[in-house]
C-alpha cells in the first residue's frame, strides 16, 4: 500500500482501475434509499416543477424494466421451449409500467401474457392496454394455479404495487399474491416487491429473484435477497438529483439500466 494506505503501487493502469472500482463501489453503496413520502415528493416534482407527463416517464420506466429483464434472463438462458412470461399488472402506475414493459419484452423476442384485473378508467391505461392487444399479447381473466404458472412460464413480472402501496392487501390482489408465494419460477418485481411495506419490507411476503428500482431504490430494497438488483428510470434531471441527494451511479454510455447487484 502507498503511504496513505490507498491503492497498491503495482502499475499506473492497475492502480487507476482499482481506484475506479473502489470509487464505483463506494458510489453504488451510497445511493440514497428513499422513504415512501420522499419517493412521492420526487414523483410530484417531476410532474409539477419539471413539466414531465406520466406517459413519458412510464414509457422510460417500462423500457428500463424490459431492458433489465432481458439482461438478467436472456431468451437463450430460459429453461422452457417458449420464451413465455407472465406479467401481472396492478391498479396504479406500477401496473402501467408493467404494460409498457410487456410491450417492449414482446419486441425483444419474449412471449408475455398479461393479467390485468383492475383497470383504471383513464385514456393512458386504455391506450397501453390496446397497444398490448394489438401486439397479440394475450390477457388472462384470472390468475392460474401456482403449478400451472410454474409449468407454463419462465418468469413472472410483478407490476402490482409500487411506492404508493399501503395497509393490508385488498382483493383480488391478496389471492394473487398468495398464488405467487406458492410458485417456484423466478419473480422480477418492478420498483417494490408487491405487498411489501415500502420502507420496512416483509418477512412472509414475496421473495423475488430480481428487483428493478425506478428513479432510486426505496428503503425496503435493503431487505431484498434475490440475485439481481437493477436501477432504471434514467430520467432524473441533475438539479432534482442534487436537491434530494440521490447519489445515483453513473449509467454507462447510453444504457437505461445500471446493475446494482
Ligand atoms: N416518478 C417515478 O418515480 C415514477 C414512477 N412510476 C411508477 O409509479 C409507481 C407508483 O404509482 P402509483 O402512485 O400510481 O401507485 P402504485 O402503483 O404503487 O399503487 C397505487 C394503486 O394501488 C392501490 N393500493 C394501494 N394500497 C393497496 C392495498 N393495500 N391493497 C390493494 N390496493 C392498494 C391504490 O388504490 C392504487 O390504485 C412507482 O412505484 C413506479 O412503478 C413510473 O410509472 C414513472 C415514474
Ligand atoms: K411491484
Amino acid at each position: 500500500l502507498n503511504h496513505r494506505g490507498g491503492c497498491p503501487l503495482v502499475s499506473v493502469t492497475k492502480v487507476q482501475d482499482k481506484c475506479f472500482n473502489q470509487q464505483a463501489s463506494t458510489m453504488a453503496q451510497s445511493i440514497k434509499y428513499l422513504g415512501q413520502e420522499e419517493a412521492q415528493h420526487i414523483d410530484e416534482e417531476l410532474f409539477s416543477e419539471y413539466g414531465f407527463s406520466v406517459d413519458q416517464l412510464m414509457e422510460l420506466a417500462g423500457l428500463s424494466c424490459a431492458t433489465a429483464i432481458a439482461r438478467a434472463y436472456p431468451t437463450s438462458s430460459l429453461v422452457k421451449a417458449k420464451p413465455s412470461l407472465l406479467v401481472i399488472c396492478g391498479p396504479g402506475n406500477n401496473g402501467g409500467d408493467g404494460l409498457v414493459c410487456a410491450r417492449h419484452l414482446k419486441l425483444f423476442g419474449y412471449e408475455p401474457t398479461i393479467l390485468y384485473p383492475k383497470r383504471p378508467n383513464k385514456p393512458l391505461f386504455q391506450g397501453l392496454t390496446t397497444q398490448c392487444e394489438k401486439m397479440d399479447i394475450t390477457f388472462l381473466t384470472e390468475i392460474p394455479e401456482a403449478m400451472v404458472i410454474d409449468k407454463a412460464y419462465n418468469l413472472v413480472v410483478d407490476a402490482i404495487f409500487g411506492f404508493s402501496f399501503k395497509g393490508a392487501v385488498r382483493e383480488p390482489f391478496g389471492s394473487i399474491l398468495d398464488v405467487l408465494k406458492k410458485t417456484t419460477v423466478p419473480i422480477a418485481s418492478i420498483d417494490i416487491p408487491s405487498g411489501w411495506d415500502v420502507e420496512e419490507g416483509s418477512t412472509d411476503g414475496l421473495q423475488p429473484d430480481m428487483l428493478i428500482s425506478l428513479t432510486a431504490p426505496k428503503k425496503s430494497a435493503s431487505r431484498f435477497r434475490g440475485r439481481y438488483h437493477y436501477l432504471g428510470g434514467r430520467f432524473v434531471p441533475p438539479a432534482l438529483e442534487k436537491k434530494y441527494q440521490l447519489n445515483l451511479p453513473k449509467y454507462s454510455n447510453t444504457d437505461c439500466v445500471y446493475q446494482l447487484q
